[in-house]
């Protein structure tokens, strides 16, 4: 969300990405790491109190021993494009989903990577109790944090490239963003807390600011990750109102869009050779599933290192579903966990009182599982959600109409739910219809066996002997089924 052209990342390669995430390495290995992938890893973050001027507090609390000084409750949105956002020249350097890793090649998976630095496995010592104990409180099904050893190298599914650094201790840093950072200090007192990454703080590197959390991956085992967006709309009303009044046409997002669909463009458009970035997120919505369903898929990396990106045409239910099937391999205790993880945030949601005073635009769940089974599911990326002045609030399911605000969050969490339920139904039916064909099967193999064995009572058998038509080991094939209707008959 936080936008500093300058300091962003052109969009990363996998292996840039992981240089640049997975730090520190050891010494021995440092010189090997940055002969392949430059530039040196930066030291470790140092935990800053954030008092400082221009970082908005709201709230007296203490997070990880941080004490917050408090400002009046102005909102500044990470999100500044549209009104002169990304500039053009940002092409290529904003989303990872520009340089979709679809289909990763084995030589740049991830967990290859990992293994070449075996100092990797030192760090394990690096993840202290109490880490593991904050980490506790946060997941409420599991309280196992992977080991560093065994885990894979931290992945950015899809985002703003450039926006985040991994502290090396389950932790996660994202560049700092007032507004993200007021959300998640006040998610942290409000019931929807073991929902989110666990907030500690603003931290800075190299003069850069972030927002310090909880690596929600450091839970898992070469974990499977899918970034679902949520919500009937992606823009906030407030970036709706600054581009009638400043309307700034986007070059960039012109482009994303005729590589999508070179007929998008209205004629004037066309001409100008840009188009608003409102109008570019109408337009995403109604090409994927936000406006039908209130959710999208953004992307999935599974644990393969596999990358998908390229959902911005995944519009119907049917493809979802095919999507959704995929993410999981089909498997109905994964289905079933996520189902159950949605509707208990279902119903924190609907109790929440930050929920009902936010709008929730552009804001992700992010599913998680690995190969034990494990399955969490967790509401990230509040650089664009926005408080409602009191009294104020939202019931997240109405539709939207401008000026009233609604986000159609829960309304899109109604439908996925739906979706997971409709998926775990025909699992249920093919179950059924599986274990139906399995047991005809037995039947048949248990009759024709009986078969050989009763065929001296059975009169069909009797007259097959007579005939010379019976074969030793038991009835031919074309006699078979009058043998078997003959056993049957004389059961009954
Ligand atoms: N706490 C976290 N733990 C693990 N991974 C995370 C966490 N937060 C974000 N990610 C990863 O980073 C990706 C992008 O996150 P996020 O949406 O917060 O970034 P962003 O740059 O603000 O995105 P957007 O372009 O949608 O505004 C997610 O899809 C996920 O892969
Ligand atoms: O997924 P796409 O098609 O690449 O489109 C981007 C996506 O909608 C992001 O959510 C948005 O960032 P925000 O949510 O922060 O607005 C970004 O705007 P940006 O280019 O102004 O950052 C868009 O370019």
């Amino acid at each position: 969300m936080t936008k500093t052209p300058s300091s962003a990342a052109p969009c990363p390669r996998v292996g840039d990405m992981i240089q640049s995430l997975h730090w520190p390495p050891q010494p021995a290995q440092q010189s090997r790491v940055v002969a392949l992938r430059a530039p040196p890893p930066p030291p470790p973050p140092e935990l800053v109190v954030t008092c400082e001027p221009g970082v908005a507090q709201t709230e007296h609390r203490n997070t990880s021993g941080l004490s917050c000084g408090s400002q009046a409750d102005e909102e500044s949105q990470c999100s500044d494009s549209g009104f002169g956002g990304s500039p053009a020249s940002s092409l290529g350097l904003r989303k990872l989903s520009d340089c979709s890793s679809v289909g990763l090649s084995p030589s740049s998976s991830f967990e290859e990577y990992e293994e070449e630095f075996p100092g990797n496995t030192d760090r394990k010592d690096t993840a202290t109790r109490s880490d593991a104990e904050k980490n506790k409180n946060m997941v409420n099904w599991s309280p196992v944090v992977v080991p560093l050893k065994e885990r894979a190298p931290w992945v950015q599914v899809v985002g703003h490239a450039g926006n985040f650094q991994t502290a090396g201790d389950g932790k996660l840093l994202k560049k700092y963003c007032a507004s993200e950072q007021q959300c998640l200090q006040r998610l942290m007192d409000d019931v929807l807390q073991p929902f989110v990454p666990r907030y500690h703080g603003v931290t800075r590197r190299d003069e850069q600011e972030y927002n310090l959390m909880d690596d929600l991956l450091s839970f898992f085992d070469s974990p499977c990750i899918m970034d679902c967006k949520m919500g009937s709309r992606t823009y906030l009303e407030e970036e709706l109102k600054k581009a009638r009044k400043h309307p700034q046409p986007r070059k960039d997002m012109y482009e994303k869009m005729i590589a999508v669909d070179p007929e998008a463009p209205t004629p004037e458009e066309k001409v100008q050779q840009a188009v608003l970035k409102t109008r570019y997120m109408q337009w995403r919505e109604t090409l994927s599933s936000t406006a039908t369903l209130g959710f999208r898929i953004e992307g999935i990396k599974k644990s393969d290192g596999s990358c998908n990106t390229n959902f911005k045409r995944t519009k119907y239910k049917e493809e979802v579903v095919q999507a959704l099937d995929d993410f999981v391999d089909s498997n109905v205790t994964l289905l079933r966990n996520y189902q159950q993880r949605l509707k208990e945030l279902r119903l924190v949601l609907e109790k929440s009182h930050f929920f009902r005073t936010h709008e929730v635009v552009g804001s992700s769940l992010l599913f998680v599982h690995d190969q034990s089974g494990r399955a969490g599911v967790w509401m990230i990326d509040f650089g664009k959600t926005a408080s409602m002045p009191p009294p104020l609030t939202l019931d997240h399911r109405s539709p939207w109409v401008e000026g009233n605000r609604e986000d159609g969050y829960l309304w899109g969490l109604d439908n996925f739910i739906d979706l997971l339920t409709g998926m775990l139904a025909v699992h249920g039916s093919q179950d059924k219809s599986h274990t139906a064909l399995l047991l005809v099967y037995l039947v048949c193999v248990v009759v024709l066996n009986w078969s050989t064995q009763c065929h001296h009572f059975a009169p069909e058998c009797k007259k097959l002997q007579s005939s010379g038509m019976w074969h030793e080991s038991g009835c031919s094939k074309p006699q078979r089924r009058n043998h078997i209707a003959g056993c049957v008959h004389m059961l009954k």
